[in-house]
């Protein structure tokens, strides 16, 4: 049994009937301790590296473990006032239908999300940062930018996840700076694509169900990091260099960071976007939050000359399928827009999305 496997173990004995859906014989992510992110940064940095090239042994995600007492009591208090807000009736929700914000915020409900076509077994609340409405002059991707919509009840949810984008924002700058050193630049090289982090956070449900079938699917993120608080219900999947699937077991203390689009795009690949998945959960569901660290909107990448060589890599879109865009702001654009087509439309009607997620004004077609 791994180290995840047997931390699960003793986890589900203390929980008492909590147990596995599937027993997997799969490789266990990376575990790597968030004390020495904070007094070792460069003994952290390296084994960064060691995880994030992906078919040199790694698996490009990785669990950051031991974190401190308070961050977990705050993700434990927002799982709690999650559930109380996925538990409401519908109608009290929709109060906060994601349908009327052109920021692509607020409440989801089962079956409006897609991911590469296919409709998501789950619902979900999509906060970002609290900031008034941008001109209509601005650049195309600033009508990412503006107000929440915060659910009423509980009402410790809006305190909460303030406080949790807060907490992550902190994380997300110790593990940036950790990412820099261990692509060789300085601590600091990095910070200047973070002034205004276009961050986005979700409380996701994904609702019991029998079993078999995706909660959503195989896809990589489109920002640099994310950081996720999982339930112990399990199902999130990451797919190695082989073509395999690696569970992401619940561990005490942990959450999973994966990488997305913008450190493939910036590392030439030697750092790949990483796929993952969710299985459909049994009878308990499953109750997640993702947190996304992304670069301000006006960012362009520029990849960096690393002299490696990119990774080979499976199961990824073709590039006529999805572009990558240099432009952080239009990337992030292309990814809501491909996810959420009905909001794209009522919103941005001016706007057409392409075959390959590029979004542009319908007069320039
Ligand atoms: O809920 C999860 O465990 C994963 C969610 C995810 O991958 C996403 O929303 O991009
Ligand atoms: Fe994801």
């Amino acid at each position: 049994m791994g180290r995840a496997q047997a931390a699960m173990a003793r986890f589900a004995a203390r929980q008492g009937a909590i147990g596995f859906r599937r027993q997997s014989t799969a490789r266990e992510l990376p575990l790597l301790p968030y004390p020495q992110l904070c007094y070792d940064m460069d003994a952290f940095a390296r084994r960064l590296g060691d995880v994030c090239r992906v078919g040199d042994g790694g698996a490009g995600c990785f669990m950051i473990t031991e974190l401190p007492k308070n961050l977990c009591q705050l993700h434990e208090e927002l799982l709690q006032g999650s559930r109380q807000f996925f538990a409401l009736p519908l109608a009290e929700k929709e109060k906060v239908d994601y349908h009327q914000s052109r920021e692509f915020r607020g409440y989801m409900r089962q079956g409006t999300e897609n991911t590469a076509g296919q409709v998501d077994w789950r619902e979900q609340v999509e906060f970002g940062r609290e900031e008034p409405r941008r001109q209509a002059s601005d650049h195309l991707y600033s009508r990412l930018r503006g107000p929440n919509q915060w659910p009423s009840q509980p009402s410790s949810l809006r305190p909460l996840v303030l406080s949790w984008l807060e907490e992550m924002e902190e994380l997300s700058r110790k593990l940036t700076r950790a990412l820099s050193v261990s692509l060789g630049l300085s601590e600091t090289s990095l910070d200047g694509y973070f002034q205004q982090p276009h961050v986005q956070a979700k409380i996701v449900h994904y609702p019991p169900s029998n079993g078999g079938g995706l909660g959503v699917g195989a896809h990589a993120d489109s920002g640099f990091l994310t950081l996720l608080w999982q339930d112990e219900a399990g199902g999130l999947e990451f797919l190695d260099a082989q073509g395999c699937w690696i569970p992401a077991l619940p561990i005490p203390a942990s959450m999973v960071c994966n990488l997305g689009e913008v450190v493939q795009l910036l590392t030439g690949g030697v750092y790949p976007a990483t796929v993952h998945r969710v299985l459909r959960p049994g009878a308990a569901g499953r109750v997640s939050l993702p947190y996304f660290w992304n670069p301000s909107l006006d960012v362009e990448v520029r990849p960096l000359e690393l002299g490696a060589l990119p990774a080979q890599l499976l199961g990824r879109p073709k590039e006529s399928e999805n572009k990558m865009l240099p432009s952080y702001g239009m990337n992030a654009f292309k990814s809501l827009a491909r996810s959420h087509p009905e909001v794209f439309a009522r919103h941005h009607p001016d706007l057409a999305c392409l075959p390959d997620g590029e979004v542009v004004y319908k007069s320039s077609l």
